[in-house]
């Protein structure tokens, strides 16, 4: 449920927990640049969460690791703290999880973007329409090699929306006669749809989502050439986050699509 805005004019206090990473450091310098929001607690590995809520800060964004995300979004919850989170790693059981510690907090909001180019959300839309209309799917996934995860979030949030769309349509597995294969060459089966992840240096972050029948193929990509390419979308989930209660899977829920 939405509600509305609050009326301040105060700027929103904002906390970056992965604040020295790659996308923490870009989130503190379009965070400070931004009208309307003020950077006023950054933490990064070893520092204490403590200087977030000694900050009073009002909503924090994470890019982290899957592996530590979840102790971050407990610490913000407990404590009142509107969650935007970038990191990867989230399963149905650790959005279960959330989605409990949330339940005693009507009025608190975490949202987990799988990605937030504006592109990229519009691809899995893109895939997601187009998922019925396929016999064959595949997602192609390439990324920058200091990635620690595979698949990328991105790949399998598509996956799951394109395994729905095709399940609701009766389709089930891709064709595929494979019967001898080296480990791997036929890439990980992420909710039936098969995942190939690529690591080269020189890539940001990329995908690619292939649709397939008798005579046509359809191929739905979104690249990401640069990190601010997420800036927008970090933003925007910054403001809306306050009026968007409850724990939101997915950029696009914030946006009119
Ligand atoms: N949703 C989206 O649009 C995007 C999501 N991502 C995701 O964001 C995450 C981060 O990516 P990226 O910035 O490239 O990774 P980086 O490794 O560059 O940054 C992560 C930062 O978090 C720090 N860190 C590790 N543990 C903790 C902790 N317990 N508390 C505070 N900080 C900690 C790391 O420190 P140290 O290096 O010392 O461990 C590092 O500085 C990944 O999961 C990635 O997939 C990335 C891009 C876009
Ligand atoms: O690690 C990255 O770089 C990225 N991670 C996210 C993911 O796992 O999908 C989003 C984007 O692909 C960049």
């Amino acid at each position: 449920m939405t509600q509305p805005a609050p009326r301040s004019a105060d700027p929103i206090r904002v906390g970056v927990i992965g604040a020295r990473g790659r996308m923490g450091a870009e989130v503190c310098r379009a965070v400070a640049a931004a009208d309307g929001m003020e950077l006023v607690a950054t933490v990064d590995a070893g520092d204490p969460l403590a200087a977030l809520s000694d900050a009073g800060v009002e909503v924090v964004v994470d890019f982290t690791h899957p592996n530590v995300v979840m102790d971050n979004v407990r610490f913000c919850v407990d404590r009142g703290i509107h969650c935007v989170v970038g990191t990867s790693g989230f399963d149905q059981q650790r959005m279960a999880a959330i989605g409990a510690w949330l339940a005693p907090k009507p009025e608190l909001g975490v949202l987990l973007a799988p990605n937030f180019a504006i592109g990229a959300v519009l691809s899995m839309r893109f895939a997601e329409l187009a998922a019925k209309y396929y016999e064959s799917v595949e997602i192609i996934e390439l990324h920058h090699p200091r990635k620690a995860d595979a698949p990328s979030g991105t790949a399998t949030h598509t996956a799951a929306l394109v395994e729905k769309a095709r399940a609701a349509a009766g389709l089930g597995l891709s064709p595929d006669a494979t019967t001898a294969e080296v480990d791997g060459a036929r890439g990980a089966l992420v909710d039936g749809v098969r995942v190939h992840s690529i690591r080269l240096s020189g890539l940001i972050a990329h995908q690619e989502v292939l649709f397939g029948m008798a005579g046509e193929t359809l191929s739905i990509r979104h690249d990401s050439l640069d990190r601010t390419s997420f800036m927008p979308g970090v933003l925007l989930a910054v403001r809306e986050i306050r009026t968007h209660p409850g724990l939101t899977v997915g950029l696009d829920k914030f946006l009119d699509l």
